[in-house]
């Protein structure tokens, strides 16, 4: 296994820790989530009843690989404990998501939950965002006008392709990657982008993350709290 994979086996493992049993969890997207899913699949397997919901279509056909009892969102009032990797994430537990392409239902997961545990490995944890494309979510319709929007406001969008094909999200939705390199605002550049006809959402994660694990390669975690 790679050092980076023991990183995140060690994050995503550590996360399922606080696990309680009955409890409703949001699971995450990503190859760090993957982790964090396959733990709490053994837990299920152990006899801990618990339910989950996922934030994409991949984790959910994985979740049900593993046993785990996926419920339907018309079924869930609250999510006990949502845990979900990140491409960036701050000292203030600030984030960009959207890496693998489910920021939007990885945000309504994180938005409805009480807690959300992010996982990451050390080269996630960063003095500022923005070094990694901030992924928009835009809905296909007149993309190319939303696109312009983003150049006017020094955005540097690329469309996001996959296999030379434009990606398309598990919404049905393209991604704009944006290029900021630093960003100084994230709250006022939240609002800028979400105020744009055709943005359906950004990957920047605000108020969300209660707790962070940080893996490394040795297989010891950092786990910090707000
Ligand atoms: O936001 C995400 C998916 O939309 C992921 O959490 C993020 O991209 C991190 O992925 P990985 O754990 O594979 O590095």
């Amino acid at each position: 296994m790679q050092q980076q994979d023991l990183a995140k086996k060690a994050a995503g493992e550590k996360a399922a820790e606080y696990i309680k049993p009955g409890m409703t969890i949001g699971l995450g997207t990503g190859s760090t989530a993957y982790y964090a899913i396959m733990r709490v699949g053994a837990l299920v397997r152990d006899g801990m009843p618990l339910r989950a919901v996922a934030t994409s279509e991949q984790s959910e056909l994985l979740a049900k690989e593993q046993g785990i009892p996926i419920i339907s969102f018309s079924e869930v009032d609250k999510i006990d404990l949502d845990i979900d990797g990140a491409d960036e994430v701050d000292e203030h537990f600030r984030l960009i998501k959207g890496g693998g392409g489910a920021l939007l239902r990885e945000k309504i997961v994180a938005a409805a939950s009480s807690e959300m545990i992010v996982i990451t490995d050390e080269s996630k944890y960063v003095k500022h965002l923005g070094r990694f494309p901030l992924p928009v979510e835009i809905i296909p319709f007149a993309w190319e006008l939303t696109f312009k929007r983003l150049i006017a406001l020094d955005a540097a969008p690329v469309l996001r392709t996959r296999d030379g094909r434009t990606f398309v999200t598990d919404n049905g939705n393209y991604i704009l990657d944006c290029h900021y390199e630093k960003i100084k605002d994230p709250a006022g550049l939240h609002q800028q982008l979400n105020d744009i006809p055709g943005v359906v959402e950004n990957g920047l994660f605000l108020h969300y993350a209660s707790r962070l694990i940080i893996g490394y390669a040795d297989g010891s975690v950092k786990s910090l709290s707000r």
